[in-house]
This record gives structure tokens, C-alpha cells and sequence, in this order.
């Protein structure tokens, strides 16, 4: 798993561990190891060419002491101070002692530049980048050099990604101590590139992460995998509500999901019966109400039901689990859904989210950690958030998970259907809510990479990789 920690709770951390060692020793660990990520990135470094941005705070420290050793090993290194009243005394002594030099005011040094390390501002920042720092970013973007953020892109929000006005766009990010949730949700995400930690022996409280990401091992070891003993009954029926005469294939699509995601068997109710059983004949399927369907273990309903609410009250009503998709999320009785017992997964894209929230879409895509979590709390319901980070939070606080494994190219038409059928047959296969969900994004993430390829994909080859996804992450883990 891997796990992101606010602000606060990186400082209080901090300040343990720094009780602990001789002054300086922490900046000295976190330099050390940006300097070994930025010679990677230079492969040669004697003769290179390197740019700091340097802000007043510690921030510009780090940068400075990589920069000193960078000069060391050879490397031409210039620096641009900020403020040149406020920049890290230590740091700049010990850059110039290497053989640094400070920028004067108008140099052009971003010409010939192989490497700029953006030391502007981390974890001490607060709001977009103030007005001095602007040009430095554009110019940084604008250069063919790479750009290392220090330990975050100056100008995202460290707690939230939120990006207010300009940031830094990096190519690499090297954090210390441990992932921020601004690396893990977008926007901020984005602007962090590739993500690099540096270890410098910092130890976070357990139960005090905001974020987690399932790894490989983890969804392995969550995976319904079936036994000896088990037969369909066992392994779980999922029960889909789904499609319409006007939007059919959004049943086909449900179902596609749900045969691979470990139930033993997938039951659909609704009027696109025939298109479903011609495509998958061995679906169980029925035309009535839901409550009259037969017993399941977990029900997913919403998905292109176009206006035609009549069989959601009895999925609301089940004493199961219950997905909530798409049409269903704007039908459904909120009253209803909050006072369900069993429990209740919600999975609206942003749009979606803002409906519920009776909030503008652009604050859920500012804010989409706060946006989930306040769905969840709201509707007494876990909630999946989909986007190019799909966000899965439950109704009672704690950490949020993250997915590591999305791409662009799910945004298309019915990827979400998929989604919903696959998270709908985990959970009907026993697995937890937040579990389920964040299992679900996972190898439906997984399963479009695996087809894409750097190529548009249609949602009915996502639904075909799965298999593909679950071989691999049982493999690799
Ligand atoms: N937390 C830790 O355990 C460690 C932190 N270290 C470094 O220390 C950093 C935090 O240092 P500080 O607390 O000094 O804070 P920062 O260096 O992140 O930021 C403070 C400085 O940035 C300026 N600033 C604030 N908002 C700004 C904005 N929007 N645009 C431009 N400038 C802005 C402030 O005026 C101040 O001078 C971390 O991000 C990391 O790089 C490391 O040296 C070692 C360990
Ligand atoms: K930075």
C-alpha cells in the first residue's frame, strides 16, 4: 500500500525525528537524495549543465545543498534566488563553496540548461505561485531541460493537488518522508510527473494517512479467488438493473463487467434481457421487478435506465449491498439511500458528484478529495469518484484510496457501465465496500492500459482485458 500524509502530519513527524539528530542532518538526507535522482536523470554529470530556482525557505535549501554536490561532481550549476536576502544562508555558503554560482539579474539561464531543479516552494507553500516566481515556471516549461520538482511542483497544494493560478510542471518529482496527497489526486497529480521518494527516515503515526494506493500485492491478496468447495452459489450472485429500450448496450456493458469480476453468476433484470443473453448466454435473466428476481448477494443498478426509475426502490429497499451508477444516481430517493443499512456504493463521475452535491462541476474537479469525502459523509455512503484519479471514500472519515492505475483513454463512452458491473460482482463475491470499489478501478485501470497501448479503446475490450488484468496482478505480486 502506499500512503500519502497531510501537512500537519508530515511537520509533527518532522519535528520527532529532527528532536532526535544533529541539526541539518534531515536537509542533508533529502539533498543527498535528490542529487542521486537528478545525476540519473543527467547520466553524465561532470560537464552538465544545471539551473536551481531557490525560494527563501527550506525548500530552496534542499536545492541548493543537490546543487553543491552536483557542482562537485562537475557539473556547472547556477542558481536564481528568489529573494537573495532570505535564501538558505547554509545552503547558499555551501553551494558557493562548491563551486555555484548565483544568477545575475537578466542572465538568459535557461539556455543550453540539461536539468532544472524547481526548489521555488513545498511543503511551506501556500496559494498558487506569487508573481515573481511565474516567469521561472513558464521559462522552466518552456526549456528542453528536464524539470525536478523539490519535493513538490511549487504551486500545487500539497494536502488537496488543488492548483490555483500557475505551478511548476515537472517531469520528476522527488519527495521526502513520505508521498503528499497532492502527488496522488489530480490536478496536482499531473503537474508532479514521475514521482520519486527519497527516504529520510521519517515515520508518520499509523491510522494517520489521507490517501492510500492499493499496489499489486494488495488487490492480489484481495482478489475472490475461488476454492475447492466453491460453487456458483458460493462465490456470489450479482444482480444487474440496468439499460433500457433506448440504451441497451449500457446492460450488456454492466454485464460484461460482472462476468469478470468473481461472482459465480450474474443475474439481469430489465428489458434489454434479449440483447443480454444473445451476447452472453450464460446470464440469468428476468423481466420483472428486482424483488421477485431471486436472492443475490449484491445488486448494481443505474447504468442506462434513461428516465425509467420503477425498479430501483426494491434495489434501494435490499438488505445487500447496493452499486449506485449513472441514471440511478439522479433517480434514486436520497432519502431512501441514506437510510439504507446494508451497504451503499455510490460511483459518479464529476459531473454526477456535482448533481448530488448541488455544487458547479468545476469545484469537484478543483476539489476532488473534499468533494469525495463530503459525498460520502452526505449520503452515508461510500463513494467512488471517477476521473483520470479515481477517488474511493468511505462514509465514516479515515484514508482515502487512490487509484494508481487510470489513464486518459477511459474516458469513453460506457467504460463506466464496465466499472459498475465489475465492482457490483466484487462485492457480491464478499468483499468490502471500499475494498470492492478501489479493487474494481484498479483492474478495470489495469485492463484498459493492457488494451490501449497508446490507442483509443471501445468500454467492451476494457471488459475484455480484465482477465488479462487479474493474470497479471496475481503474477507480478
Ligand atoms: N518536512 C520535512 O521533513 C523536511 C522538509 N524539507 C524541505 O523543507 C520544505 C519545507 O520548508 P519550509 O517550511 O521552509 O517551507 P517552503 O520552503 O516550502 O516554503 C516557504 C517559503 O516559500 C515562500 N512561499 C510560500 N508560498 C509561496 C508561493 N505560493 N509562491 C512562492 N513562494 C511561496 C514563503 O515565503 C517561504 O519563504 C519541504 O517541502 C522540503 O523540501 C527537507 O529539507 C527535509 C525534511
Ligand atoms: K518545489
Amino acid at each position: 500500500m502506499r500512503t500519502a500524509y497531510s501537512v500537519d502530519t508530515v511537520r509533527t513527524a518532522e519535528r520527532a525525528l529532527m528532536a532526535r539528530l544533529p541539526e541539518g542532518a534531515l536537509m542533508q538526507r533529502a539533498a543527498a537524495g535528490l542529487a542521486v535522482v537528478c545525476a540519473e536523470l543527467l547520466g553524465r554529470v561532470y560537464g552538465s549543465r544545471v539551473v536551481l530556482l531557490v525560494g527563501s525557505g527550506d525548500n530552496g535549501g534542499d536545492a541548493l545543498y543537490a546543487g553543491a554536490r552536483l557542482a562537485r561532481r562537475g557539473a556547472g550549476v547556477v542558481a536564481v534566488l528568489l529573494d537573495a536576502e532570505r535564501a538558505h544562508r547554509a545552503g547558499l555558503a555551501a553551494f558557493r563553496a562548491a563551486g555555484g554560482r548565483v544568477a545575475g539579474s537578466g542572465e538568459a539561464v535557461f539556455d543550453g540548461a540539461d536539468l532544472v531543479v524547481d526548489g521555488i516552494v513545498g511543503i511551506g507553500g501556500r496559494g498558487g505561485l506569487r508573481e515573481r516566481a511565474v516567469p521561472l515556471a513558464r521559462a522552466a516549461a518552456q526549456s528542453p531541460a528536464v524539470v525536478v520538482s523539490v519535493d513538490l511542483p511549487s504551486g500545487i497544494d500539497a494536502d488537496t493537488g488543488q492548483v490555483t493560478g500557475e505551478a511548476v510542471r515537472a517531469d520528476v518529482t522527488v519527495t521526502f518522508g513520505a508521498y503528499k496527497p497532492g502527488l496522488l489526486v489530480d490536478p496536482g497529480r499531473e503537474y508532479a510527473g514521475a514521482v520519486r521518494f527519497v527516504d529520510i527516515g521519517l515515520e508518520p503515526a499509523d491510522g494517520e494517512a489521507e490517501l492510500e494506493a492499493l499496489q499489486h500485492h494488495d488487490v492480489a491478496r484481495l482478489l475472490p479467488v475461488p476454492t475447492e468447495e466453491s460453487d456458483k452459489y458460493r462465490r456470489g450472485v450479482v444482480g444487474v438493473v440496468a439499460g433500457s429500450a433506448r440504451y441497451p448496450g449500457a446492460a450488456v456493458l454492466a454485464v460484461a463487467g460482472a462476468l469478470h469480476g468473481g461472482a459465480g453468476a450474474v443475474r439481469y433484470v430489465g428489458p434489454a434481457a434479449g440483447a443480454v443473453v444473445s451476447r452472453f448466454p450464460e446470464t440469468l435473466v428476468s423481466e420483472g421487478s428486482p424483488g421477485k428476481a431471486g436472492r443475490v448477494q449484491a445488486w448494481v443498478a443505474g447504468p442506462g435506465l434513461g428516465d425509467d426509475a420503477s425498479r430501483l426502490a426494491d434495489v434501494v429497499a435490499a438488505d445487500v449491498p447496493v452499486l449506485i451508477d449513472a441514471d440511478g444516481l439522479r433517480l434514486a430517493d436520497a432519502r431512501a439511500v441514506r437510510g439504507r443499512a446494508a451497504p451503499t456504493l455510490l460511483t459518479p463521475h464529476a459531473g454526477e458528484a456535482a448533481a448530488l452535491l448541488g455544487t458547479p462541476r468545476e469545484y469537484v474537479e478543483a476539489e476532488r478529495l473534499a468533494a469525495v469525502r463530503e459525498l460520502a459523509a452526505r449520503y452515508h455512503a461510500t463513494v467512488l469518484l471517477k476521473g483520470s484519479t479515481t477517488l474511493v471514500a468511505g462514509p465514516d472519515g479515515g484514508a482515502v484510496r487512490v487509484n494508481p492505475t487510470g489513464t486518459p483513454w477511459l474516458a469513453t463512452a460506457g467504460s463506466g457501465d464496465v466499472l459498475s458491473g465489475l465492482a457490483g460482482s466484487l462485492l457480491a463475491a464478499g468483499l468490502g465496500v471500499l475494498d470492492a470499489g478501489s479493487v474494481a478501478a484498479y483492474l478495470h485501470g489495469l485492463a484498459a492500459r493492457r488494451v490501449s497501448g497508446g490507442a483509443p479503446v471501445a468500454a467492451q475490450d476494457v471488459a475484455g482485458a480484465l482477465p488479462g488484468a487479474w493474470a497479471d496482478v496475481r503474477r507480478e505480486a
